[in-house]
């Protein structure tokens, strides 16, 4: 597993009670459902890996699966309404057990689930009036990147892109008239790590109304619980680690302030952005299979990534002692994920790797079951001009591997003969070597 000895997958370390210390145990501060997957009040808490299975539910007939509660509307029993649901839109029991679930697992008081990743941010951010500022970081996914570039175009919203590596400058760049402070740790795709604690202390101090807002995309709540850290709202793409086998789209948002939690509520009610029953279903099904699938997940990045390093390639992995905010990392995390990237030092080169791989799959996105290989700066960050990419030096050739849970010495195999087939390597007696190209952007 890709962890200092010292670290546990299950968060062994860190005992659950006090993961768990703010979680609305009793269910009160959550909306209602009839089949609640929030444990007793009393009960033993167990290790995060069991609480992931651990559903609760009071099914009429004593499913133990939660049912999917396929239906638009809900009938009433007067003419005042006033059931605990009466329409998809607002309030669904299939979405509201995966919420209370998600509450859980998350160390959130609430949790709010809807269709996609950026349907999350698209809620939080709706929060922003124009002349609002917003700091954030300077490598960001595409698709964030895009969303906050709509909003200082057409909302009136002040977007100011720092390194976020560097807690000085998120502390020089908040202002009064900061609302936000958006952060990604490890950076998509740079895995560029952000100390989450020292900046929501740096921001709070410089403004106490400043929000600050964590991606918790390439983490999950298996590896990080941002709440815990200081920030304030936590969401992510379910799309990922969560959900694991890329069938569904889907976004979750976790905080601990109720009026908070309301008016990001109102936003999804309002505005229909609310996962579907089906999709929740799917995602709860696939939350419970979260640690067995990111601890393979984890392992096998761990392997490739010291693969890579060795036969001379720029790896940028936070499991590898190389990687220069690793220490930093394990103060905040208990695994460093399975999405990695490397260097080539020729982007035509990166395409022939890319295009040579048979059972990495080429394809955007990361967290699921199969591996895949892609250079962010033609797919996932596309949406990010050239110019801004070489600003904010991205490399070109930069290519993402995001790990699955296959036999990973079929992985390594793969790699190598693509790596082959490529021309980026050069057959020696004892093996390969990446070639003086590589060399010069590993010491670059
Ligand atoms: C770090 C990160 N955040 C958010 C998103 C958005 O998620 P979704 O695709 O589910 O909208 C993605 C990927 O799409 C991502 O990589
Ligand atoms: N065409 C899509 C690209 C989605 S990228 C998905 C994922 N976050 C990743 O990093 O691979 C778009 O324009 O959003």
């Amino acid at each position: 597993m890709a962890s200092p000895p010292e670290s546990s997958i299950d968060g062994a370390e860190r005992p659950l009670s006090k993961l768990l210390s703010r979680v609305d145990l009793d269910g009160h501060n959550l909306p209602p459902s009839p089949a609640p997957s929030s444990p007793s009040v009393g009960r033993r808490r167990y290790a995060l890996a069991t609480e992931l299975v651990y559903t609760e539910t009071k099914d009429q007939y004593g499913a133990s699966s939660i049912p999917i509660y396929q239906s638009a509307t809900f009938k009433q029993t007067s003419s005042a309404g006033g059931q605990e649901y009466d329409y998809t839109r607002s309030g669904n029991p299939t979405r509201t057990h995966l919420e209370r679930h998600l509450a859980k697992i998350m160390n959130a008081n609430r949790c709010l689930a809807v269709g996609s990743g950026m349907g999350a941010l698209d809620v939080i951010t709706r929060i922003l009036r124009p002349g609002d500022e917003v700091v954030t970081g300077d490598d960001l996914y595409g698709g964030t990147n895009r969303l906050l570039a709509y909003l200082a175009n057409n909302q009136g919203v002040v977007v100011r892109h720092v390194d976020t590596t560097v807690v000085e400058r998120v502390r020089e760049a908040v202002t009064p008239k900061t609302a936000m402070v958006l952060l990604e740790t490890p950076t998509n795709p740079l895995i560029k790590i952000v100390d989450i604690p020292s900046i929501a202390r740096a921001a709070h101090e410089a403004n106490p109304s400043a929000l600050v807002v964590v991606d918790n995309t390439m983490l999950s709540p298996m590896l990080c619980n941002p709440l815990d850290l200081g920030a304030d709202i936590v969401y992510e793409s379910g799309t990922k680690y969560l959900s694991g086998h890329h069938d569904i789209m889907a976004g979750v948002i976790g905080m601990n302030d109720s009026a908070l939690a309301d008016k990001m509520y109102f936003t999804i009610n309002a505005t229909g952005c609310g996962l579907s029953p089906n999709d929740s279903f799917l995602l709860l099904r696939g939350v419970k299979t979260l640690a067995i699938r990111m601890e393979k997940q984890q392992a096998n990045a761990q392997r490739i990534a010291e693969f890579l390093e060795n036969h001379g390639f720029k790896v940028r992995y936070p499991g590898l002692k190389s990687h220069p905010q690793y220490d930093l990392h394990w103060t905040m995390a208990r695994g460093a994920g399975a999405v990695l990237s490397f260097e080539t030092g020729d982007v035509g080169l990166s395409e022939r790797i890319v295009e040579a791989a048979r059972l990495w799959g080429i394809s955007v996105s990361f967290g699921c079951v199969n591996s895949l290989i892609s250079m962010p700066c033609r797919m996932s960050h596309a949406s990010i001009d050239a110019k801004t990419r070489a600003e904010r030096q991205m490399p070109e050739d930069i290519i993402r591997l995001c790990v699955g849970i296959e036999d990973v010495e079929d992985l390594i195999d793969d790699l190598s003969r693509a790596l082959v087939q490529a021309g980026a390597v050069t057959l020696t007696l004892d093996g390969f070597h990446a070639n003086q190209e590589q060399q010069e952007a590993t010491t670059a």
